[in-house]
């Protein structure tokens, strides 16, 4: 997508260089900063500190982690040590280990002289996938606009409820949740955004800066908002995305979600996920009692990061010295408060059977 007129993706390989570009994610949207990424414990570092963040950027930045393992030292002990070592630098997001699993299984059934290739052109094959992905995503959840806007007076806009930021710099280009609203924005559809702020990170700032880019009008709200604007009638659908969905459709996403799809039950506001399949884990059923939940410093509950009148940007505390704060980063929605799926195949119910029919094959891996 743009930023001030050039073409970005959330992350790059920069053959010059021989290394991997990120936009250091900490700073925005205050500050465009470009970083290179070129040691393992740097890859680590940017997934740790949520200098990149989103579960599909998580994934594709790891692949290329291994890649950056396979160019240091080629042998098995080497991939197994990059696999454990990037494995636990975020619990939640399925992505991370779906990236590091395929790129072990894929290079161990190479030659140790082949890997370093091999694995760049795999971790750019997962980049690549990732964005004909959530343009598929984009095309399915258009549908879904179009529906709802063609019930709608001429000119109304279509009001959709977005919480944390599962835009493209979540991906590597396009987004999950908000690839639809992209594409109905760019047919014409009048479109609003209530915008979560998504405490304690404010990933809401990040969702309002996309769309503040991309000439979307939205809103900026407080988290404990959007119950009362579905009461009020003010949403027509909320879009989400996932860190984890289970092979019955139970959701895991940024803290908070599980809140809105319970507003949203309540209201009768179809409440949709916009899934990819590699955030699908078939191995997990009961998303409660299965999935681990991140918690982070509490630091982030504590303090909040902003910018200063005078331009400058500051982390200042909110709280008493020495308020205990608890920061758990993600929660589970159970599949009955999902109306639907809207993954790159097309928009199916959140049941077994429903991601089973889309995913036959995957489906069939898992049992
Ligand atoms: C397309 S991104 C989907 C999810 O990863 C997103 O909704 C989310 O919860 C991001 O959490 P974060 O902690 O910012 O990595």
């Amino acid at each position: 997508m743009k930023v001030d007129g050039t073409h970005y993706r959330s992350l790059w390989w920069d053959e010059s260089k021989g290394s991997l570009q990120i936009i250091d994610q900490r700073w925005l949207p205050h500050d465009f900063r470009i970083e290179s990424v070129e040691t393992i414990e740097a890859f680590a570092t940017a997934i740790v500190e949520m200098r990149v963040r989103g579960a599909p950027l998580i994934g594709a930045t790891a692949a290329y982690g291994m890649a950056l393992a396979m160019a240091n030292d080629p042998s098995d002990e080497s991939m197994d040590k990059a696999w454990s070592y990037l494995n636990a630098t975020r619990p939640t997001a399925i992505n991370l280990r779906w990236a590091l699993d395929r790129c072990r299984a894929t290079l161990r059934a190479i030659a140790e002289a082949d890997r370093k290739d091999a694995a760049l052109k795999l971790a750019h094959e997962i980049s690549e996938e990732d964005v004909g992905i959530c343009r598929a995503i984009g095309e399915n959840g258009l549908a879904l606009i179009r529906q709802i806007a063609a019930k709608k007076p001429a000119g109304e806009p279509v009001r959709i409820l977005t919480h944390c930021n599962a835009g493209w710099i979540a991906t590597v280009d396009w987004g999950t949740a908000t690839a639809p609203m992209y594409r109905a924005h760019d047919e014409g559809i009048p479109l609003h955004v209530w915008v979560d702020e998504t405490r304690p990170r404010c990933q809401g700032a990040l969702t309002s800066w996309e769309l503040g880019s991309h000439g979307i009008a939205h809103t900026y709200i407080t988290d404990n908002a959007g119950g009362h604007l579905m009461q009020h009638g003010q949403v027509d659908m909320v879009i989400t995305g996932t860190d984890r969905t289970t092979r019955r459709g139970d959701v895991c996403n940024k803290i908070g979600t599980y809140l809105k799809a319970l507003a949203a039950h309540d209201n009768g506001v179809p409440f949709y996920v916009a899934l990819p399949s590699p955030t699908i884990d078939w191995t997990v059923e009961d998303g409660v009692a299965e999935i681990p939940i991140e918690e982070r410093d509490p630091r982030e509950t504590t303090h909040i990061q902003g910018k200063l009148d005078n331009g400058s940007i500051a982390s200042v505390q909110v709280t008493p010295d020495g308020t205990e704060g608890a920061n758990h980063a993600f929660d589970v929605t159970p599949n009955r408060l999902v109306t639907g799926l809207i993954t790159e195949r097309g928009v199916c119910a959140a049941t077994t059977e429903g991601l089973a029919g889309l995913f036959p094959e995957m489906a069939q891996a898992a049992e």
